[in-house]
């Protein structure tokens, strides 16, 4: 899984934000077509259509600039939906105020309230009906403005009803557009923990949990990769090389200085050996003391060298579990993989190899 650097996140995030600015431009556009059409039917002035189309045009470039320099990144909620919603409907209201017939006005309502809907993407209850609430009084505002300025553009009784109606459907959009809101947030939560548990449950079935090291299954994967490889570049001059090591007296390090003692070594060990391998050697831990190193890609004289290398700086640490000057050393078979061979085949000779190099005094590399 490629891990997803921050730089990324957020240009992945500002292209969600620019897709759904989009969509609320589309809107936005259905709105200036309905306004377009009134001014066609002779319902609204050619003015305040330009001051509609002005400001619109206005308020969407302020937007897109806000977000394409990154201006939004610095706000609470860089998604901007709030204001989103609400700065397309200002020249609206604006133009209503000169759509002398009711029913022309009812139209930018039910504009607006498709506008609401772009707060199921991000936003709480308590934001859904304060943009509702706006709305609302947006309108209330303006009808009594015209009762004052242009009495005969206001029938009463349709108003009340309308504005009834406006508020009911602004109501339930708020609420049901916020239950939505927060199951999307719920849901993104879930999938991020789920994804955590993933990662862990990955680790659980590839790592050993003491030292960290790829376990059994994970290192014989690799090794059996390792061998398909070989076996695919036979001709060249490269080789593939093992070395099974084993802690010496392991059990009676455990026996006598105790079980955390014997951990503490095997990390540490882990840790040595990690550090002596190369870039590109592989190492895992196959049973309790037991380890296998895969060195790909080597000459024959180079991989006992290499696991000398380990054993010299097994034997030089210390460790503070252990008496002063005690000494933790280890014993290993290489072994070379022949062309063809099978894996077993050459896992069998190194750990041959490792039982020789036990049997000779320990603290050892023999090669097979
Ligand atoms: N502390 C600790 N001990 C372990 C762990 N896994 C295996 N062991 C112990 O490792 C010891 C291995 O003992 P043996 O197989 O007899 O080998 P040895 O004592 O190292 O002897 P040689 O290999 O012949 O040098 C056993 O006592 C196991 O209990 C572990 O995770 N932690």
């Amino acid at each position: 899984m490629s891990a997803e650097t921050i730089e990324q996140r957020i240009q992945r995030a500002q292209a969600l934000r620019l897709k759904r600015m989009i969509w609320g431009f589309a809107n936005h556009g259905c709105t200036a077509l309905a306004v377009a059409g009134l001014y066609m039917g002779g319902f609204l002035p050619l003015a305040p259509m330009m001051v509609f189309f002005a400001s619109s045009i206005l308020i969407g470039t302020l937007q897109v600039l806000i977000l394409q320099f990154g201006i939004n990144l610095r706000f609470r909620d860089p998604s901007m939906t709030m204001a989103q919603i609400v700065w397309p409907v200002l020249p609206s209201l604006y133009a209503m105020f000169f759509v002398a017939l009711p029913q022309g006005r009812i139209l930018f309502l039910l504009l607006a309230a498709g506008g609401l809907m772009f707060g199921t993407l991000a936003l709480n209850r308590r934001q859904m009906l304060t943009i509702a609430w706006f709305f609302w009084l947006g309108y209330l505002g303006l009808v009594l403005l015209l009762t004052w300025k242009k009495p005969d553009h206001v029938y009463w009784p349709l108003e009340a009803v309308t504005l009834f109606a406006y508020g009911s459907v602004l109501s339930i959009i708020a609420y049901l557009g916020s239950f939505i809101s927060h199951l999307r947030q719920e849901l993104g939560a879930r999938n991020r923990e789920l994804k955590h548990a993933n990662l862990e449950l990955v680790e659980l079935a590839t790592r050993d949990p003491l030292t960290s090291l790829p376990n059994r299954r994970t290192v014989m994967e690799q090794f059996e990769r390792e061998v398909a490889r070989s076996d695919r570049q036979s001709a060249g001059p490269k080789a593939l090389g093992i070395s099974v090591l084993d802690i010496d007296h392991f059990k009676r390090i455990n026996d006598t200085y105790g079980h955390q003692a014997g951990d503490e070594i095997l990390r540490k060990v882990s840790r040595t050996i990690e550090a002596a391998i190369r870039k590109g050697d592989y190492i895992g831990r196959i049973g309790g003391e037991e380890f296998l190193i895969i060195f790909p890609e080597t000459t024959p004289d180079m991989t006992v060298p290499a696991a000398e290398r380990i054993r010299r700086a097994v034997e030089a640490l210390r460790f503070d579990a252990l008496p002063e000057g005690y000494q933790v050393t280890v014993s290993q078979g290489v072994a070379l993989h022949h062309a063809g061979e099978p894996l077993e085949s050459t896992f069998k000779r190194a750990d041959e190899a490792l039982y020789q190099a036990k049997n000779s005094g320990r603290n050892q590399v023999l090669a097979a």
